[in-house]
């Protein structure tokens, strides 16, 4: 299948593309810099990715995309959910970091024409006001999403779901929603969790993050008109809430399906903030499994097991009796886990526990049957790319909204309920996939729609699809405003 060329800017366009340094939104970040030019993410992301470029934080080139860290504060990569004071001091040292790269690239001959950056990045948001640059931000989330934060913020209907949002049973109709959302099953977590004031820090610190994004997209003396805004899907697979989303926004592309990464695709697409298990073990692991065989189970790079949802998990594989693989990261994995896990390798051999594998390959592998996963965007859209049948068990964020996608949007997943503290019990589990992938009719429609959804997917990467279409307009569109700017 032909891949989409590079689209960068000629004529010296120059796009910085900044992203927050966690996998979930350097992965779409990367992706898009490939096509683009210049990818900044925070230290404590640039030393993950690039050890070798410490101490002394150096740029470094791949020969694709040009890596330029900045310091956003808090080079740890600790959440910034402090004070007030704490706030303004991270954001000074953010914005003057993030000023000297743009600096930097300008002497070096390569000037910064126009700044992409990924959700709740406000400073960014002032460095390209600063410089007198256009700002687009990249959604790396869904449409879908995007529809339900911006008509919250902004009190769409009747008193607006925003006042309705403390109500689980709610059911949300916004423009560009195919059906009601229930807000307590459906909807974004956080919208809840901000009706309510019940959220932890960390969910309030990202509210508010939205928050300021929204009222920047709307100020035009933050943000200069028309404000872009680059989202991680495609028509094919957003339509509606695309089409619902353009009054209210203006310039939306939809550039996602081209940085969706493929395995076999022939460009090497992930960069892993994880060390890898050796990846030869668990391939030739999967080599050696019947075809369509394995529960690959994997909650991404944020969420941790507790030790009974690990039993529950465990409780869940033995009751399928199939060969899985289950990513387990090290970090925050309690003693418990750790114990529970060695105990398992002993009690249940016909899998494995990986700390951290290269999933893309995984789940192109003609061994694995079924993802049971937690529903983050990018695994969401790896599991329809890759046509794997999946149990949706969201836990926060957007992530239940992506399970409504993939179960009632595409039908390609069966959703599982988690208890109310939250754990996804092996009952449900071994349900949820033995409806998913077992014998009986709904693993027949499953599989017709993970097909045909993959072959919807695959035509929006090839070259010349609409998605590419999509961000070669974003790159014209770019060099317009330099056009009109410079006379
Ligand atoms: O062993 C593993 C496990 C995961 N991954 C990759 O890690 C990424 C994980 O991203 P995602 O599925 O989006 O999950 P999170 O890491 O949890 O991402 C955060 O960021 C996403 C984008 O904003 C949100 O959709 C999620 O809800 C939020 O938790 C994916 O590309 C996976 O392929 C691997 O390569 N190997």
């Amino acid at each position: 299948m032909a891949q989409p060329a590079a689209v960068r800017g000629e004529h010296g366009t120059h796009f910085l593309v900044a992203a927050y340094g966690i996998q979930g939104h350097l992965n779409p970040a990367r992706a898009l810099a490939r096509r683009l030019a210049t990818l900044s993410v925070p230290l404590f992301g640039h030393r993950r990715m690039f050890p070798s470029s410490s101490p002394d934080d150096q740029e470094v080139s791949d020969g694709v995309i040009h890596y330029a860290p900045f310091s956003d504060g808090q080079d740890d990569g600790s959440w910034p959910t402090g004070s007030g004071d704490e706030t303004a001091r991270r954001r000074r040292a953010s914005c003057d970091s993030l000023s000297a790269v743009v600096r930097r690239l300008a002497a070096a001959g390569r000037p910064v024409t126009c700044v992409v950056c990924t959700l709740n990045m406000p400073t960014v948001v002032q460095v390209a006001r600063a410089h007198g640059l256009p700002l687009a931000v990249y959604w790396i989330q869904p449409a879908t999403v995007l529809v339900a934060y911006y008509h919250y913020f902004h009190g769409h209907g009747d008193g607006g779901i925003a006042a309705h949002a403390a109500d689980p049973a709610y059911e949300a109709t916004l423009p560009g929603l195919r059906r009601p959302m229930r807000m307590g099953r459906d909807m974004p977590s956080f919208l809840a969790d901000d009706a309510t004031g019940t959220g932890d820090d960390l969910s309030q610190m990202i509210v508010r993050g939205f928050r300021e994004m929204f009222e920047q997209m709307d100020d035009e003396e933050v943000i200069m008109k028309p404000c872009m805004v680059l989202v991680n899907t495609s028509e094919a697979l957003e339509e509606t809430a695309l089409e619902a989303i353009r009054p209210y926004l203006g310039d939306v592309f939809a550039i996602g399906a081209p940085v969706v990464p493929l395995a076999g695709a022939g460009e090497d697409q992930a960069i892993h903030l994880f060390a890898q298990d050796e990846e030869k073990r668990y391939m030739a692991w999967l080599d050696a499994q019947p075809p369509k065989s394995v529960v690959y189970v994997s909650w991404g790079s944020l969420l941790t097991y507790s030790e009974r949802q690990a039993e529950e998990i465990l409780r869940g594989i033995r009751r399928l009796n199939l060969p899985y693989l289950w990513v387990v990261r090290r970090e925050g994995r309690s003693p418990e886990v750790d114990r529970l896990l060695l105990a398992t390798a002993a009690a249940v051999p016909e899998g494995m526990v990986v700390e951290w594998c290269d999933q893309v390959r995984v789940l192109s592998h003609p061994s694995v049957s079924c993802f049971v996963t937690h529903c983050g965007w990018n695994s969401t859209l790896e599991a329809v790319a890759c046509g794997v049948p999946a149990v949706a068990a969201p836990s926060w964020s957007d992530q239940p909204v992506n399970a409504h996608l993939l179960a009632e949007e595409w039908g390609v997943a069966v959703r599982a309920e988690r208890e109310a503290d939250g754990v996804l019990t092996g009952a449900e589990l071994a349900r949820c996939v033995e409806l998913a992938v077992g014998s009986g009719d709904m693993a027949t429609a499953i599989a017709a729609s993970s097909r045909a959804w993959k072959e919807r997917v695959r035509e929006a990467v090839a070259a010349g699809a609409p998605s590419e279409r999509s961000l070669r307009s974003f790159v014209k569109r770019v060099q317009e405003l330099e056009f009109l700017r410079s006379n």
